[in-house]
């Protein structure tokens, strides 16, 4: 009898899409981002990433993507703009180690949704990559690549539910007593994050330098009632993603007509997500949209763990 050889090591990361409960949005800083005071939920719909170390006849790198069937391929870059490349990149120069991985990305986080799907997926090639080159990365130095390659990747490394500061790149953990229910549903086209920041600026040329805090809301979240939650939930961005897209603007009263305990754009958007009191109630709202003709409506849970390794079945 023989023993099966393992010819290469599959590292599998899964990363997770976030909402804002709350986003508080100030004036523009000197270096042209928004001072944030922002509470991120990472919920359960979620990138998996698998890093292969390449055989010696293989190329040194290679990046592949399977998107779910509602996701545009095109709309996600496979060259060195894909942030899981830049990843790769920024990891590999501060070990200085050559890039080395072939790269799987399955992704089910809508792209330019609001929901940080780039962001999960830079946080879970971090991860991946740290592993497969043995490469043994502080926490800290984690923490500090994923800041440099965005102002969400920082949380995308943690989940669970965080305060965001500075720019959205200084987070903490928060006490969370709740199960929180969400129904998303996104748009086949996408909104660009610096654009409804730009028109943040036009509609409020006298936002306050310092983002409005979240106190109560932290208290709602503690306390585990959903119906709290709900009209607490705060976006500064909503106004400015509405006048963008005002079709969205009757999907957030369709959902809530439908019985959401509230519903808010994601982050910059366009996905709507609503607040809903249980499992059975989401399942209930998703029928009903669906039923008013969304083609893609999603359940998910929060708060889920941020970028971790799961057991990989092809390994
Ligand atoms: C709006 C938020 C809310 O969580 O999420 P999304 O809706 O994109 O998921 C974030 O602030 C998005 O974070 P992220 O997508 O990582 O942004 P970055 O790559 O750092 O920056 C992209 C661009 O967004 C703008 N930006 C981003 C963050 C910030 N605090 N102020 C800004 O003005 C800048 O124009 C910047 O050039
Ligand atoms: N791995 C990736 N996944 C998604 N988008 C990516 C990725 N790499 C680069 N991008 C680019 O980043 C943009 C923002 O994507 P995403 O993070 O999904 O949106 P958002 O900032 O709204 O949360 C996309 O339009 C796409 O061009």
């Amino acid at each position: 009898m023989s023993i099966p050889v393992r010819t290469s090591v599959n590292i599998t990361v899964r990363s997770a899409a976030k909402i804002n409960l709350h986003l508080g949005v100030g004036a523009p800083r000197d270096d042209g981002f928004h001072p944030l005071t922002t509470v991120y939920q990472a919920v359960g719909l979620c990138d998996d990433l698998t890093a292969t170390l390449p055989g010696e006849q293989d190329a040194p790198w290679d990046l592949r993507l399977r998107v779910a069937d509602y996701i545009d391929p095109g709309a996600v870059p496979v060259d060195d703009d894909n942030i899981v490349a830049r990843a790769a990149t920024l990891l590999a120069a501060h070990h200085g180690v050559p890039v080395r991985g072939h790269i799987d990305v399955d992704k089910a986080i809508p792209v330019a949704g609001g929901l940080a799907g780039g962001s999960a997926d830079a946080a879970a090639a971090l991860v991946a990559l740290d592993r497969l080159w043995d490469a043994r990365t502080s926490d800290d130095d984690l923490l500090t690549l994923a800041a440099e390659l965005g102002s969400d990747v920082p949380f995308a490394l943690i989940g669970g539910t965080a305060l965001g500061t500075g720019r959205g790149e200084l987070v903490t953990p928060l006490p969370d007593g709740g199960t929180w229910w969400w129904v998303l549903v996104p748009s086949r086209d996408g909104l660009a994050t610096p654009d409804v920041y730009r028109h943040f600026d036009k509609l409020f040329p006298d936002a306050p330098a310092v983002p409005p805090p979240a106190d109560e809301l932290l208290d709602a979240v503690a306390s585990g009632d959903p119906v709290r939650l709900a009209r607490l939930l705060r976006n500064d961005l909503q106004e400015p993603a509405l006048d963008l897209r005002p079709d969205l603007g009757v999907l957030l009263e369709r959902g809530e007509s439908e019985g959401a305990l509230r519903g808010i754009i994601s982050g910059s958007g366009p996905t709507c997500a609503f607040l809903c009191e249980s499992s059975d109630h989401a399942r209930d709202l998703a029928g009903a949209l669906m039923r008013h003709g969304r083609t893609v409506v999603l359940v998910a849970n929060g708060a889920v763990a941020g970028a971790h390794l799961v057991e990989n079945l092809h390994g």
